[in-house]
C-alpha cells in the first residue's frame, strides 16, 4: 500500500504546482487522475516515481518511510513503482520481445543495448508479460511495425517485467483510436485484477475513466478536489475539473 501525506511541490523560483496532496493507493486499485491542462497531473506521477524532488510531504510504501530510509527508500520506489511517460519510446529496429527484455531507452546499460544480450530467465519473464498483454503473436514483430496501441502495451509490459507492484502511467490512451484505447485500458484493468498491480493513470477522457477505473481522483490547480469510488461523476463534479 502506498501512502502520500501532504505532498507539496514548489518549482524553485517558480509556481507552486502541487499543494497538500494526501492519497492512499491500495493494491490492485485502478485510479484515474483527471484535471484540466496544467492542474499538476504529470507532476503528481513524477513525484510518486521520485523523478521530481518533493518540497514537503511524507511517503510510505508498504509501511516503509521512503524519505527516512534514504538510498534504500529510493531503491524500493525504483524497484516497486514503475513509471511510464506519455508516448513511450521503443527501439524501432528491435522486436517487441527485445524491447521488453533489454529495457527502456536511457535505462539500459550501453553494452546490453549494443549486444542485445539477454539471460534466459529475462527472456521467459518478458514472454510471460507479453502474453499477459495479449500480444504473444506480436512478440517477434519489430517496434516500428507495431500499432500505437500495441506499442503502448509493449511499453507497459517493459515497465512491469521486473516485478513492479504499481504502474504510474501518463496518458496511456492519448492519440489512440477508440478500439486501441479500449484494449490498453482492458489490459491495465486485467493487470489490476489478476496481478494485484495498482495503476495510477492520467486520463483526460471522463467516459473511459468511469468505465475502467475503480476510482477517479481529480486535480485542480495542484490540489485534490475530487476523490470518488465506484460511481460516475456528477455534472457538478465534472465542472470542478
Ligand atoms: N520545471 C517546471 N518549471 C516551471 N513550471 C513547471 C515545471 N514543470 C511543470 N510546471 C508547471 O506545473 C504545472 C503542472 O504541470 P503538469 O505537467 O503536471 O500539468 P498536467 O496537469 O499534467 O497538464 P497536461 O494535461 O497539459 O499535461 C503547469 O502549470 C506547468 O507549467
Amino acid at each position: 500500500m502506498i501512502r502520500v501525506s501532504q505532498l507539496s511541490k514548489q518549482i524553485p523560483g517558480g509556481p507552486q504546482v502541487l499543494s497538500g496532496i494526501s492519497l492512499t493507493i491500495e493494491p490492485g486499485e485502478f485510479i484515474a487522475v483527471k484535471g484540466a491542462s496544467g492542474s499538476g497531473k504529470s507532476m503528481l506521477l513524477k513525484c510518486l516515481a521520485l523523478k521530481e524532488k518533493w518540497t514537503s510531504g511524507s511517503y510510505t510504501v508498504d509501511g516503509v518511510d521512503i524519505f527516512a530510509k534514504g538510498l534504500q527508500g529510493r531503491l524500493k520506489v525504483h524497484r516497486e513503482i514503475a513509471y511510464l511517460e506519455e508516448k513511450p519510446t521503443l527501439y524501432g529496429n528491435r522486436t517487441a520481445l527485445k524491447n521488453v527484455t533489454i529495457g527502456a531507452v536511457g535505462q539500459t546499460p550501453f553494452w546490453r543495448r549494443f549486444t542485445g544480450m539477454v539471460r534466459s530467465d529475462d527472456y521467459m519473464g518478458a514472454m510471460d508479460m507479453i502474453e499477459k498483454m495479449g500480444l504473444i503473436d506480436k512478440a517477434h514483430q519489430k517496434g516500428d511495425k507495431l500499432s500505437g496501441g500495441e506499442r503502448q502495451r509493449i511499453a507497459m509490459a517493459r515497465a512491469l517485467v521486473h516485478g513492479a507492484k504499481t504502474l504510474l502511467v501518463d496518458e496511456p490512451v492519448s492519440g489512440l483510436d477508440p478500439h486501441a484505447a479500449e484494449q490498453v485500458l482492458s489490459d491495465l484493468k486485467r493487470m489490476c485484477r489478476i496481478q494485484q498491480i495498482s495503476v495510477v493513470a492520467v486520463m483526460h477522457q471522463g467516459d473511459w475513466a468511469e468505465r475502467f477505473a475503480d476510482r477517479i481522483v481529480g486535480l485542480n490547480n495542484g490540489e485534490i478536489v475530487l476523490d470518488i469510488k465506484g460511481r460516475r461523476m456528477t455534472e457538478r463534479e465534472k465542472n470542478l475539473l
